[in-house]
Formats: C-alpha cells, sequence, structure tokens
C-alpha cells in the first residue's frame, strides 16, 4: 500500500502540483467550474471526488482540454489550442479541391467568413443560396463582369461545414480555362488567399470537427490504393481509434482522481475504501488492453506501406514467372537459363485486396561467378526483411540437391520460428505441376504444407490467392474486423509512452509520484488524439495532404 504524501495549506489554501484551490474556511464554498467563461457551482468537493472523479479531477488539475461534466452529464466546455491553425489562418482560403487536369466536373472551395461575400460577388445579383441546397449559377468575373461558368454552388454556414467555418463549394465544368477563370476570380476577391497544402483539414483539426488520428485517416482514405487500406482508412476517419484512445484516456483520469482524493482525503474516515485498490485495477486493465495493442502495431502500419512479400527458391523455379503472373505486368525476364535474376526487382501489387511490395530475387545456389553471387547475397538479404515469403521449387524436380537443400534450410528455418505476430509467414509452392504427368513422381508424404501450381497453365492459381489472402490478413489485420490498428509510428511511440508511464505508476512507492506517473501515461493518450500536439508534428502531418484538402 503506498504512504501518501499530504500537503496541507493553512487549511485555507491547498496547493499541489501547481493548481491552486481555494477554500473558504468553514463552510466550505463550493467551487465554480474551472472554465473562464461559465461560473456553475458544482457540488462540494469531496463528494465530487467520489460521484465525479472526472469533474473533481479537471477542478483539480484544470486538465486543459478536458469535458468539464456536471453530474447531470451535460458538458460544460471543451476547447483545442488554437495553434493547430496554420500562419496567416485568419484569411478566407480557396482551391480547387477535385483533381487537376481535364475532368467532367471540377469543386472549388473555400472557407473561412469571406466565403459568403465571395459568393455574392460572383453570383451577383443573385443573393446566397439557402443553405446545404446546391443552386444552379452564372459565375461571373467581379473585375470585368465576364460570365465564366454556369455551375452549382453550395453554401455551408459555419460551424455545420467541414472545416467548421463558412464553406462555399463551386461545381463547375472541370475545363481548365473555367477552373483557372474562377479560381483568379476568387483572387480577385478582397480578403481570399489560395489554400496551403492540407489546411483546410488543418482548420477542420482547429476547429475540433477531426482529431489527429481522424484527420490521419482521411490522409490515409486519399492515399488507400487498395481495398484493404480503404476499408482500414475509413474506420480510422470515423474515429474508431481516437474513440478508443479516448477511452483510455479517460479510465487513466478516473484512476488518476482515485489518487489524488486519496491523497486529499485519505485519512478521512468516510472515504470509501479500497479507492487506491480500484485505480490499480483499472491501471492493470489498460496495460494488458495497451499491450495487445503495441503487438499488433506492426500490422496497421504494413497495411498502411504495405506488407512485404518475397519470392525465393532455387534457380529455374518459376520466381519470375509467379512475380509476372500476380503482378499482371513484365516485371522480371523469363527464360530457361537458370540465373537469370540478379537484381531484387521489387514491385507494388495489389495482392487479394491488401497493399504488398513483391520482390523477386535471384535464385539461391552456391558456386556461380561473383555477379550472380552478389545477386544471391541480395536475395538473402531481402528474405530477411521479408513478412510473407513465397518459397518456390520445381515440382518436376523435388529430388535435386538445390531442391533438398532448399527445403532444409529456407523453408525449414521460417517453419521452426515461434509462431508471433511478429514472425515471418511463409508460403511454399510447388511450380511447374503441368509437368508432373510426364516427369514422374510429385511430392513425397514428407513434403512441408504446400501448393501445387502451373505458371504456363494457371492451374492452382485461385488456390494460391486464397492462401495469399489468408497470410495477408494475419501479416495485416483484417481492416473489417476487430480492434482499430495503428497505423503510424507516432501511434506507436505515444502508446509505449503510456505503458512505460504505467510501469513507473506501479513501482512508485510515493503517491505525488504514483499521480504524476498517471499524469504523464494520460497526456501521451492526449497528444495522440492531437491534444497539445507540437507545431512541427502538425506540420508533418498535414503536408502530406495536397492542396485543396
Ligand atoms: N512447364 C512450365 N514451365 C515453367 C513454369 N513456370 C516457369 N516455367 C519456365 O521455367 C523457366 C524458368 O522460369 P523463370 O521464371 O525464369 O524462373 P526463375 O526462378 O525466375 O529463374 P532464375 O531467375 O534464373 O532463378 C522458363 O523457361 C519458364 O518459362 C510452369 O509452371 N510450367
Ligand atoms: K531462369
Ligand atoms: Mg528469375
Amino acid at each position: 500500500m503506498r504512504k501518501g504524501i499530504r500537503i496541507r495549506g493553512n487549511g485555507k489554501r491547498q496547493c499541489w502540483g501547481g493548481a491552486r484551490i481555494w477554500r473558504v474556511p468553514g463552510k466550505a464554498k463550493p467551487p465554480i467550474c474551472a472554465s473562464p467563461s461559465c461560473s456553475t457551482p458544482l457540488p462540494n468537493l469531496r463528494h465530487l471526488a467520489i460521484i465525479e472523479p472526472l469533474v473533481y479531477l479537471t477542478l483539480r488539475l484544470r486538465l486543459p482540454d478536458a469535458l468539464i461534466r456536471l453530474p447531470s452529464g451535460s458538458r460544460l466546455c471543451t476547447r483545442r489550442s488554437s495553434s493547430a491553425l496554420a500562419p496567416g489562418s485568419g484569411a478566407t482560403i480557396f482551391a480547387l479541391s477535385s483533381g487537376q487536369g481535364r475532368c467532367g466536373v471540377a469543386v472549388i472551395r473555400t472557407s473561412g467568413p469571406a466565403s459568403g461575400q465571395a459568393l455574392r460577388i460572383l453570383t451577383a445579383p443573385r443573393d446566397l443560396p439557402p443553405a446545404r441546397h446546391a443552386s444552379l449559377r452564372l459565375l461571373s468575373d467581379p473585375r470585368s463582369g465576364e460570365p465564366l461558368d454556369r455551375a452549382l454552388v453550395l453554401w455551408f454556414p459555419g460551424p455545420k461545414s467541414f472545416t467548421g467555418e463558412d464553406c462555399v463549394e463551386f461545381h463547375v465544368h472541370g475545363g481548365p480555362a473555367v477552373v483557372s477563370g474562377v479560381l483568379q476570380a476568387l483572387g480577385s476577391v478582397p480578403g481570399l488567399r489560395p489554400a496551403e497544402a492540407g489546411e483546410f483539414t488543418r482548420r477542420a483539426f482547429a476547429h475540433g470537427k477531426l482529431n489527429l488520428t481522424e484527420v490521419e485517416g482521411l490522409a490515409d482514405l486519399i492515399h488507400a490504393e487498395t481495398e484493404a487500406q480503404r476499408r482500414q482508412a475509413l474506420r480510422q476517419l470515423d474515429g474508431e481509434l481516437g474513440h478508443l484512445c479516448r477511452g483510455w484516456a479517460e479510465t487513466l483520469t478516473k484512476a488518476l482522481a482515485h489518487v489524488e482524493a486519496y491523497i486529499d482525503f485519505g485519512e478521512d474516515d468516510n472515504l470509501e475504501e479500497g479507492v487506491l485498490e480500484q485505480a490499480d485495477i483499472e491501471v492493470r486493465a489498460l496495460q494488458v488492453a495497451l499491450g495487445a495493442h503495441l503487438r499488433d502495431a506492426r500490422r496497421g502500419q504494413r497495411l498502411r506501406s504495405g506488407a512485404h512479400v518475397v519470392v525465393t527458391g532455387p534457380p529455374n523455379a518459376g520466381k519470375s514467372s509467379l512475380v509476372n503472373l500476380l503482378s499482371r505486368k513484365p516485371v522480371s525476364i523469363v527464360s530457361p537459363e537458370p540465373g537469370t535474376t540478379r537484381d531484387v526487382l521489387e514491385t507494388p501489387v495489389d495482392l487479394a485486396g491488401f497493399p504488398v511490395l513483391l520482390s523477386d530475387t535471384a535464385g539461391l545456389r552456391e558456386g556461380v561467378g561473383p555477379v550472380e553471387q552478389e545477386g544471391v547475397r541480395r536475395a538473402r538479404e531481402r528474405l530477411e526483411q521479408a513478412d510473407l515469403i513465397l518459397a518456390m521449387l520445381d515440382a518436376s524436380d523435388l529430388a535435386s540437391p538445390s531442391s533438398c537443400n532448399f527445403l532444409a534450410t529456407v523453408v525449414a528455418s521460417v517453419g521452426a520460428q515461434s509462431h508471433s505476430d511478429s514472425s515471418q509467414r511463409l508460403l511454399l509452392v510447388l511450380n511447374k505441376s503441368d509437368l508432373l504427368s510426364t516427369e514422374g513422381p510429385g511430392p513425397g508424404p514428407d513434403m512441408p504444407p504446400h501448393l501445387l501450381l502451373s505458371c504456363v497453365t494457371g492451374e492452382g492459381l485461385d488456390g494460391l490467392l486464397e492462401a495469399l489472402r489468408e497470410e495477408l490478413a494475419a501479416v495485416c489485420g483484417d481492416p473489417s474486423t476487430g480492434p482499430p490498428l495503428l497505423t503510424r509510428a507516432r501511434h506507436q511511440h505515444h502508446l509505449q509512452g503510456c505503458l512505460d508511464a504505467l510501469g513507473h505508476y506501479k513501482q512508485s512507492k510515493d503517491l505525488a509520484l504514483a499521480a504524476e506517473a498517471l499524469r504523464v501515461a494520460r497526456g501521451h493518450l492526449t497528444r495522440l488524439t492531437g491534444g497539445g500536439g507540437t507545431e512541427e508534428i502538425l506540420d508533418i502531418i498535414f503536408r502530406d495532404f495536397c492542396v485543396g484538402k
């Protein structure tokens, strides 16, 4: 049981960790809400510490971005640091938000206080259309009165808009002359300026419309190349990861309130028994949840950046033929001459809906010329980095020394690995099955689990794709089910930091240090969803976006 250190003021003032609570001696006057913008009276502090630990802690520690809730559950205030806005952010911004180049319809967006004025000026003499109704308007250049296009316009008065500010969308014909004419006309409206890359989304973040994980989910959705990446990004944009982190942060806030309450009232006999034990139980459960998520961390990142699948095997097994088949393009040279492939040839492929970096490699054999030997060395090096190994043999040549050696080394060594989430996975493919009928015996009973395939006839390809889908779901995590995945090193960093701080909480003998460890842990979760992120991190994240997003 930790001993409590009690810092008691002179009955009037109790200061703790910099937050000051002023108590009036005698009848404890109920404190008021910490938010400067309201003065709602709250029930007395001791009572509060137990029935509303979140509010108690908020008052005690003035958590900057916490939700201050009354027992009735109504919210008092939430706020995000406005520093998240890009520099020069008071202006109204505009940009082409649909793709560059000739297209049927192009979408030009504005966001900021002068949006309504810009819409009036470009559609003069008509007034603003009804909010959120697509309206057909003639756009004209305010400088010359020259008609620009007949467009659909949409007026989104803030805060019910993507950025939380007044927004307008111009849906114009997607010809370069129309788009540039409208952009120039907008540029001539006082108070408007072209948007920076990602600035619309950055404003949505600054106005609390998106948290940082949702911003990253939006970036991933825009960059998604495969079905699995789209599903994963959509879940993150829908806030699943942010929601999970908020739940963890609330658990920590409750545990912290219990520890603080014990520090404040530990000796009072009417403080509930087991307040500290309750905090320990909450922390232990959180450690288990965080640990499970961190073990999964690599999966989410693989899903974003692509799983490394390496094709390996003895010369002439048909490796290059398979790579060309899976990538549906002539990535590698195929020839009957063994030792054709020397360099590692990497190509991004959508395999069964998963993003994959598929590598073709030199046939593994010893005792060849220096160039091919360098190729073999590079092949082995790439094999080390593989998330999934496609091991290939010629099914009609299984008794050869090169096949036996390959089975005894590469295949056996991966099979021997203890199966954990981070260990490599291997699929054994016996190629050239079309030769089996004529060339004699196929695989014996002691052959490890394998798939038969013919790159020439395509026999067995469906089975291989199904097996690949299962393996890749295991390697990348199945984005349709299971908990939301961590998709960035930043997420992993903060979760690891949170877990480390919880470790310090458990080791600390001194309650004050234990409370501080919980605060540090909670800070990591807050930064993960974007409260209090540093400018540099925000710049890096929003740099990922194109202009107009
Ligand atoms: N009959 C038959 N021949 C195949 C099959 N797959 C590949 N081949 C032939 O086998 C020879 C070698 O194919 P590659 O794809 O170059 O083999 P590789 O493993 O990349 O060879 P190296 O790069 O030299 O290691 C070529 O002549 C292919 O046409 C198959 O399924 N059946
Ligand atoms: K070959
Ligand atoms: Mg090859």
